[in-house]
């Protein structure tokens, strides 16, 4: 396992080269990129409004899909693989480019966060892992099994289950991974974040009691339901680990684009998925939908609050 990123407070610049910029290019002014959550190092910010990330050959085959899905407006713009230092980076819009000091939130979508077919893995070959027992004591000592602490290790996916039922994916379908206030100040630690009015609440300050803000998430995030109700990509994919990234700014511009597809799947051509259903192990159901729902339900209770 890699290591996970500290929020950066750092506003990365990207070089002005002196060449001419592209006409149908960003503006080469610097442009910033802050990450919330995520693996450090995975990321590098390019040129004009490009952000790059690590090759990932799953995640390059469904942005190629979704440049051709009606999902498109809702996914950052992708524009192939480029090598920079002997590696190979996935090249992005950076979703940051124009907004002014933004705040930002993600949430991790669904009810499942491992695909079945690391279930499978851990079965036929089970790998128990230290660096996860040990964030898991680092929350809750008492979580681990008599045999998991005998071992001073536990399975990915028991860790990931045990994160699951911790936090609201379990029971809404979705939860926060990390936010960013406009003011820099940064959030990561909602793993215990699990009510209805836990999430409410942070949301809420998220979106800093501001009704417009609040009216522009809640619009963006119906449109994107309709859409993903009829996407054939969505029909077609198991969408795990998969988060919406949530901007705004002082201006009240919003927001709300899909991102990280490192562990989205391809179904066999036979089956489809409505991402409602309870998820039966071989159903590959992800509660995507129903998490979805939940969110705009929970944002439309806000929206008096503001
Ligand atoms: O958030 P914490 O509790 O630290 O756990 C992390 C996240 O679930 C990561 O998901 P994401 O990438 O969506 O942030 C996951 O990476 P995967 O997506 O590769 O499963 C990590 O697995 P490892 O990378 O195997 O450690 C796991 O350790
Ligand atoms: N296209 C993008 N534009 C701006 N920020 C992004 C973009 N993609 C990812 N990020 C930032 O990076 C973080 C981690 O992204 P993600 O793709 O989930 O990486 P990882 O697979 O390492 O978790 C997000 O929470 C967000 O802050």
């Amino acid at each position: 396992g890699s290591e996970k990123t500290q929020p950066s407070s750092a506003w990365n610049e990207h070089k002005n080269r002196g060449t001419s910029s592209p006409l149908s290019m960003p503006s080469k002014k610097p442009q910033q990129w802050l990450q919330v959550v995520g693996h450090a190092g995975t990321f590098r910010v390019g040129e004009y409004g490009m952000l790059l990330k690590k090759f990932c050959e799953g995640e390059q085959q469904c942005f190629q899909k979704l440049m051709e899905d009606t999902l498109k407006p809702y996914v950052p713009a992708y524009h192939g693989v480029v090598q920079q230092d002997e590696h190979d980076y996935n090249m992005m819009d950076n979703l940051l480019t124009h907004f002014n000091s933004p705040a930002i939130m993600d949430c991790k979508m669904g009810s499942r966060t491992y695909l079945e077919e690391e279930l499978v893995l851990a079965r036929e070959r089970p790998q128990p892992r230290r660096d996860m027992y040990e964030k898991m004591v680092a929350v809750d000592p008492e979580a681990p099994t008599a045999q998991e602490q005998a071992q001073q290790a536990v399975l990915k996916t028991r860790y990931m289950q045990w994160r699951e039922s911790l936090s609201s994916t379990t029971t809404l379908g979705f939860r926060i991974e990390g936010v960013r206030k406009a003011n820099g100040e940064c959030r990561t630690n909602f793993k215990r974040t699990k009510s209805r009015e836990q999430v409410m609440d942070a949301l809420k300050d998220f979106v800093d009691s501001n009704t417009q803000i609040a009216r522009g998430y809640l619009r963006r995030l119906k449109q994107l339901r309709q859409v993903l109700e009829t996407s054939d990509f969505f029909r077609t994919h198991e969408v795990v680990g998969s988060s919406l990234l949530f901007v705004h700014d002082g201006t009240g511009k919003t927001g709300v684009w899909m991102i990280d597809f490192a562990k989205t799947a391809a179904l066999p051509p036979h089956l489809t998925l409505d991402h409602r259903s309870p998820w039966v192990e071989g159903n590959r159901e992800d509660g995507y939908l129903w998490g979805l729902d939940n969110l705009i339900d929970i944002l439309t209770n806000i929206l008096p609050l503001t």
